[in-house]
Order: structure tokens, then sequence, then C-alpha cells
């Protein structure tokens, strides 16, 4: 099909300040901001985690949220707070720079053809596709040797060794909560560190959403699950947004300046056989206030096949997931992302 673009990015359409927003960013639905409560996900201590005497509570909080919101807080997680303020203020910069700074580093090839990496909007598909209320940057970070420097931002001058820094921190995080996740599943504590030991990807992405005449109308992003193992985001410390669905109802999901969210994936999901849950959510807009978040995205090599482990299976606990290879498994991503269903869902036996 032939690709229909926007000709603006999210952000200077919302610098015109205009009080309506264009129809392709219109949902056609009314609860979208219908929200219960704060979702009253759990602040894990992860330095505590990781101490084999005196874990208990930790555990404990870990193995709710992980079975429940499949979401949750980290604090005392090694990353200074300095580190994550210059990360939130070097992506801060990027965005807030001229466009053709950042047109320099486009998602779109001659113009016309989408690639998921670089800056810019949504892919569109048609002209009756639903936008999303953001613009992003997109950057493949592991393996390393698949990074393509030229989309990688150049200003703010120490963009990329921030994001170094940020993503060797981050990948540490990822590291000391996978062997608490396996012994919570009875499974050798370095299975899943074992999974990412053969050329796994991690991608950056830094989503900017821009402050927006009308939150009842236009998602920052709509309802989605991760596909990944896990990720890691660090959310803007002033504006809320982020939302999760819970037993049909959606809630606020809580933020605390220098904690780190985790969010599990469909990939946990599948391979704990279902006992780990992977959270729908989406992200509302604000009125007044735009905001940044900077997420870390995990997942295994790509020509991996993904199933439940088989040593969680039984004749009394039978596989809930059919297996399946990664790189297919992302190919029906963003079709399933834009009717608002999940790939996952697929794959249930
Ligand atoms: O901005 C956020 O809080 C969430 C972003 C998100 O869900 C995503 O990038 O997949
Ligand atoms: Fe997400």
């Amino acid at each position: 099909m032939e690709e229909v673009r926007s000709t603006l990015l999210v952000q200077e359409f919302a610098g015109m300040g205009s009080k309506a927003v264009p129809r392709q960013y219109v949902v056609q639905r009314e609860d979208h901001l219908a929200i219960a409560a704060t979702a009253a996900i759990p602040i894990v201590d992860l330095g505590r985690l990781s101490q084999p005497d005196d874990n208990g509570d930790e555990v404990v909080k870990l193995q709710q949220a992980m079975e429940t919101w499949g979401l949750f807080l980290v604090t005392n997680h090694g990353i200074e707070g300095a580190l994550m303020d210059d990360m939130m203020n070097v992506s801060r910069e990027f965005f807030h720079q001229p466009l053709e700074e950042k047109q320099k580093y486009t998602n779109l090839i001659d113009g016309k053809h989408f690639q998921p990496e670089g800056y810019g909007n949504d892919q569109v598909k048609s002209d009756t596709q639903i936008l999303d209320w953001l613009d992003r940057l997109y950057l493949k970070v592991d393996p390393a040797d698949e990074r393509d420097l030229s989309v990688w931002p150049k200003h703010p001058e120490s963009f990329r060794d921030v994001l170094d820094e940020f993503i060797i921190k981050c990948d540490g995080v990822k590291n000391s909560l996978l062997p608490s996740m396996a012994k919570l599943l009875k499974l050798d504590e370095d299975y899943f560190v074992r999974q990412f030991s053969d050329r796994p990807t991690t991608v950056a992405r830094f989503n900017y959403y821009p402050q927006c005449p009308r939150p009842d109308l236009v998602y920052g992003i709509k309802p989605h699950s991760d596909a990944t193992i896990l990720t890691i985001l660090m959310v803007d410390n002033d504006v809320g947004g982020l939302q999760v669905l819970k037993d049909g109802v959606w809630y606020d999901v809580p933020t605390k300046p220098h904690n780190l969210l985790i969010n599990l994936g469909d990939h946990m999901e599948i391979m704990s056989n279902g006992i780990f849950k992977s959270p729908v959510h989406r992200v509302i807009t604000n009125p007044e206030k735009e905001r940044i978040s900077v997420v870390m995205f995990y997942l295994l090599n790509l020509e991996k096949e993904i199933e439940p482990a088989l040593e969680l299976i039984d004749e009394k606990h039978p596989a809930r997931y059919k297996k399946v290879k990664i790189m297919d498994y992302l190919a029906g991503l963003f079709e399933h992302f834009l009717q608002g269903t999940r790939v996952i869902d697929t794959l249930k036996i």
C-alpha cells in the first residue's frame, strides 16, 4: 500500500497553539479518560533483593507485582540520580532543537520510506489510521556492532556519552533482576541470564509528548503491551500519563523521582507460561505540560524461538502459548497495535 504521511511532526503542530487537533489523532471512543485510581504497584529495593540473606520482603513484593500488575518501581538500583537527570536533560535538549537539526536523524529514508530507527513519528500506513500524539527517537543499542550511528544525535554534545553510560547502568539493573525472576519460577537462577547470552537486542526509545489541547480525544500512545522480556522506563518526574489496564479497569501508574519503572513484556509472559503478566498500558496526553520518557526495551536474539520454559510444563500445567520465533512475533506487532489487539493472544493454546 502507498504510504500516506502527515505533513507535520506532533511537536511542530503543538507549537502552533491550535485548540483543535488534526482528525488523524482523534480516537473513536469515549472511555479513555475514565480512571479509577492509582495502581498500587510495589517499590522493590533492588539492593536488598540482590542480597541472598536479607531479601524476604523484596521477593514477596516482586512476586506479587509480577503475578498481578506486571509492573513495579525499583529503588536503590545503582544508577546515580545525576546520571538519570543528565539523561532526561539531554533528551529534552534534543527535542527542543529546531526541526532542521532533528531531521538530520529522520526515520524516513528519502523523506518517504519509514524505518524504525531515527527521529519522527508513527509509520503511517493509511489515511484512516489513528496516530499517537508523540514524536520519538528510536535507537538500536545492542548488538553494539549493529548500531546505526548516523541516527545517534551529535547534539547536545554529551548525548552519546550520557546514553552510553545509561545503557550500561540499565543493563546492570536488568541483569540483577533476572536471577530473582528465575528463582520465583523455581528455574535455575541463571535461566534468563543464559537466554540473553547470545547477541540479544536492546532498543532505546525517547518519547516526547507535547502538550495537547484535547487529552479527551487523543492518545499519547495507544493501548499495547511490550514485545520484550522486560522494559525499563525512566518517566518524567513531574508529568504523569502512563496508565495500566487490570481486570478491565485503567489505573494511573505512579512515579517517584529517581526510581525506575519495570514493565514485563509479552516474551516474559510466554516463557513463564503465563505466571508473570505482561501488562496492557497506554499514555494519555496533558493539556499544559510536555512529557518525556526514556525507555529501554530488552529482547532476546531475534532469531531465537521462545516458548514456555519446559521446566514449568507437566500434565497439570500444560503449555499455554505456542512456540514462536521472535522475528515473526515482531513482524505482526504494528498491525496488531493499530487494531488494538495483541500478538500474544494469537499464540494462546
Ligand atoms: O511514556 C511512557 O510512560 C510509556 C511508553 C511506552 O509504553 C512505550 O514506549 O512502549
Ligand atoms: Fe510500552
